[in-house]
């Protein structure tokens, strides 16, 4: 995709950049729940991706119903036999922060099962967004050990999965994580051993990595499978579904590891995208070679200050290397005049260290005694950039990166009352002369009564009389914050309609009490 698109930009950077998520699974034995950490024999990756499959098992491809639409938060499809344990409720405690406007909740679980695989010496399962939340809780549907082989492959084909498919899902699954004690004693027994303190029963000998053991332990006779060589017959529904094709495709399993992992990448990617009809999900997101994140537009005096990053993919830290800035702007001048060296931020690194990436900010380099935000003549402006990696230019294909500076947050958004007792405010936003807005609003993100994102829209008055800013360029419009304390401290976004297009500005992740008091 092309830079700049608000969803597949959040998108992009929860699957690639793992922020917030990572951390769950470094390393893969990682359990936040318990005391005991890792010995407790629990994994986070292991509850995340039996949660994205309990979501999902409730589809009926009859009717489209059900599916992959975060419907397991509710509390109600939780306490269902069928959802035995406390994995749903972990997974939402860690997954949480990660959906906003633009991941749902139910991207968010989707994408935590990619990660598990993809961390932990799993293949990288294909990513799409733009799952739609549930608002209650779908119909029951998710199989039981106990159930027969007849009503396990019925179920599969309810969900759109073929008898073959349900081998694969369930050996793909089943590479993670154990039967818990707690959710089912007579499968679990207690175990008296210090590196597994809940007495959990694992499916095989590497439960919190990814790996073909569940296939070469189960054709050799050595697994440890509870639910194949458990001692009771009624619940060993993986010996059931396994053996149902004569063990043809768990022997593909076992003979070769890359079956097995382009398998399971194949079938967790319908998994994910098994959603209520009429869901349309994104493309495949993939990660953008160069990508600008966080920009950040002020208007200060008769400056705009750019602040803000640039992402290299695949780049590791080089002293040697240079990236410069080139923009372009309202006069029509570019990178002869505009262009300057950014200082190197930092190397990130995702999916288990097998991706790295280079931030380089929006900070000039001009050494320590020089500006640490980039200060643009606010006439000139900026409206595209493009970027040079040493003689290298990146500019997405001639298209460049287009940039917005229509509408910004103005500096001389200020408080009232003191910094200490704030109690209220006012938010400046610098109009430029020719921009025209039909609307200009605030935009704050919130939950609904059922947990989904949701943005408040706020309008900001048309001013009567037009209100100089420091810039000739740029008016200002006000808005005056109410006086509570979660408005005054809320984060809002710039919104805007110019010519009938409704789009998002940059954001202010300035706290009220970091600006001036207001005069
Ligand atoms: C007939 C189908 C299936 C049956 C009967 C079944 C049964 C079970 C049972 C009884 C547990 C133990 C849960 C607990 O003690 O809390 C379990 C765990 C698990 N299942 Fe399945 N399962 C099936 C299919 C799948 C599929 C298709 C996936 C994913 C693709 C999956 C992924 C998992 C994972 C990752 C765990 C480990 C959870 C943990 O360790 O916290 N299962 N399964």
């Amino acid at each position: 995709y092309t830079w700049p698109s608000p969803q597949l930009d959040a998108l992009e950077q929860v699957r690639w950049e793992q922020i917030g998520l990572t951390a769950f699974l470094q390393p893969c034995n990682t359990f936040s729940f318990d005391p005991q950490r890792a010995r407790s024999g629990r994994s986070n990756a292991a509850d995340w991706i039996r949660t994205a499959y309990h979501d999902m098992a409730t589809f009926n491809i009859g009717d489209g119903t059900g599916g992959l639409d975060g419907s397991i938060r509710f509390e109600e499809e939780q306490a269902r036999a069928e959802n035995v344990g406390d994995g749903f409720k972990n997974t939402f405690s860690a997954i949480g922060g990660t959906s906003n406007r633009y991941v749902s909740i139910a991207d968010a679980v989707a994408v935590a099962a990619v990660l598990s695989f993809s961390n932990c010496g799993g293949p990288e399962i294909p990513f799409r967004g733009g799952r739609v939340d549930a608002i209650e809780p779908n119909a029951p549907g998710v199989p039981e050990p106990q159930d027969s082989l007849d009503s396990h492959i019925s179920s599969f084909a309810r969900q759109g999965f073929t008898k073959e498919e349900m081998i694969g899902l369930v050996a793909c699954g089943h590479s993670f994580g154990s039967v818990q004690h707690a959710s089912f004693p007579n499968i679990a027994p207690e175990v008296d051993d210090p590196n597994n303190t809940q007495s959990n029963a694992h499916f095989d000998t590497t439960p919190a990595t990814f790996d073909n053991n569940i296939a070469t332990e189960y054709m050799t006779g050595t697994t440890v499978n509870p639910l194949v060589v458990g001692l009771n017959e009624t619940t060993n529904s993986d010996k059931r579904i396994f053996g149902s094709d004569g063990n043809v495709t768990m022997r593909s399993f076992a003979d070769s590891p890359e079956v097995f992992a382009s398998t399971c990448a194949h079938l967790m990617a319908r998994m994910i995208d098994t959603v209520p009809a009429g869901t349309k999900l994104t493309e495949v997101v993939t990660p953008l070679p160069v990508k600008p994140s966080n920009l950040d537009l002020l208007l200060v005096g008769d400056k705009i200050q750019l602040d803000g990053q640039v992402r290299f993919w695949n780049m590791i830290e080089d002293s040697s290397r240079r990236v410069r800035l080139l923009w372009d702007d309202h006069n029509g001048s570019n990178s002869a005049s505009n262009n300057a060296t950014l200082r190197f931020s930092r190397v990130g690194t995702s999916s288990g260290g097998r991706n790295r990436f280079a931030f380089y900010s929006f900070s000039p380099d001009t050494g320590s005694t020089g500006p640490t935000i980039m200060a643009l003549d606010a006439v000139a402006g900026i409206t595209n950039m493009r970027f040079a990696v040493d003689s290298k230019i990146e500019d997405q294909g001639g298209l460049g990166f287009p940039v917005m500076d229509d509408i910004m947050f103005a500096s001389t958004s200020c408080y009232r009352g003191t910094r200490t007792n704030v109690t209220g405010g006012r938010i400046d936003i610098a109009v430029r002369n020719d921009a025209n807005p039909t609307r200009i609003y605030l935009e704050r993100s919130g939950r609904d009564s059922t947990g989904r994102p949701t943005i408040q829209e706020i309008d900001v008055p048309i001013p009567k009389i037009t209100v100089p800013s420091g810039s000739s360029a740029y008016s200002i419009w006000s808005y005056e914050l109410p006086t509570d304390s979660a408005s005054i401290f809320a984060s809002y976004n710039i919104g805007a309609e110019v010519g009938g297009v409704k789009s998002p500005r940059s954001g202010f992740r300035r706290s009220i009490d970091q600006l001036e008091a207001c005069v």
